[in-house]
């Protein structure tokens, strides 16, 4: 599972004690969650992550320039990028040639029809991440807590593992599990007291309702 928008020493070190397996660092300056590189590097260095990772650190972008990919190549070297914006299978792949991570792409989900948009990643991505699409003229394409029917992926094959996201929480997460066949889930608003703002407790009540679930 994965914990995203962390923003602090403390929650990046709660995600890690709770047990999750990737945590997001959010490199996009419009949203609440939003780190610089800079500020991503002393954050791993507080948390105590700058040599050793016990989890893969994934930074979130949304239509990466080559500048900003070479600061998070250099400042943070994460495992893998995550491109939550409108980029084709080609800029992945420059993204992955820039930075050296893996990928994980984000495919925006309202309907079934949507789910089509995986089959161009088998190459180019890692993991697929399906998540609510947000509304036309959001603020954020990502971490707004918003939901699309599970069910919709139930069953469905992909050519890559992929992440469960949108408006998951401790309360909804173990439904969501069953409902979509998930493999891997991600959370951001469903484990904070306010926007930006994450709780130790909720994401451990995350982490334990999701192993609760998944079959050991
Ligand atoms: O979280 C953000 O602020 C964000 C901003 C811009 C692009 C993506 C963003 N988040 C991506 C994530 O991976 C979230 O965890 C995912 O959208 C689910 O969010 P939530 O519905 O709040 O759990």
């Amino acid at each position: 599972m994965k914990i995203c928008g962390l923003t602090t020493p403390e929650t990046l070190r709660a995600a890690v004690d709770a047990g999750a397996d990737f945590v997001g660092l959010v490199a996009y300056p419009r949203s609440p969650r939003a780190v610089s590189p800079l500020r991503a590097a002393a954050l791993l260095e507080e948390a105590g992550m700058a040599r050793e990772r016990p989890v893969k650190v994934v930074v979130v972008t949304v239509n990466p320039d080559d500048a900003l990919l070479k600061g998070i190549a250099d400042w943070i070297a994460p495992n893998f990028i995550q491109l939550h914006g409108s980029e084709t299978p080609e800029r992945a792949q420059q993204v992955r040639a820039i930075t050296g991570a893996g990928i994980i792409k984000c495919i925006p989900v309202s309907g079934p029809a949507d789910l089509e948009a995986a089959s161009v990643w088998s190459e180019a991505a890692d993991h697929l991440m399906f998540d609510a699409r947000t509304p036309e003229g959001s603020s954020l394409p990502g971490g707004m807590g918003l939901s699309f029917d599970w069910t919709m992926l139930k069953g469905r094959a992909f050519a890559r593992p992929w992440f469960l996201a949108g408006g998951l929480n401790p309360d909804n997460v173990a439904q969501a599990l069953g409902a979509s066949g998930a493999p891997m889930v991600d959370v951001s608003s469903g484990v904070e007291s306010a926007p930006g703002v994450k709780e130790p407790a909720l994401i451990a009540a995350f982490v334990e309702a999701v192993r609760a679930t998944s079959p050991r």
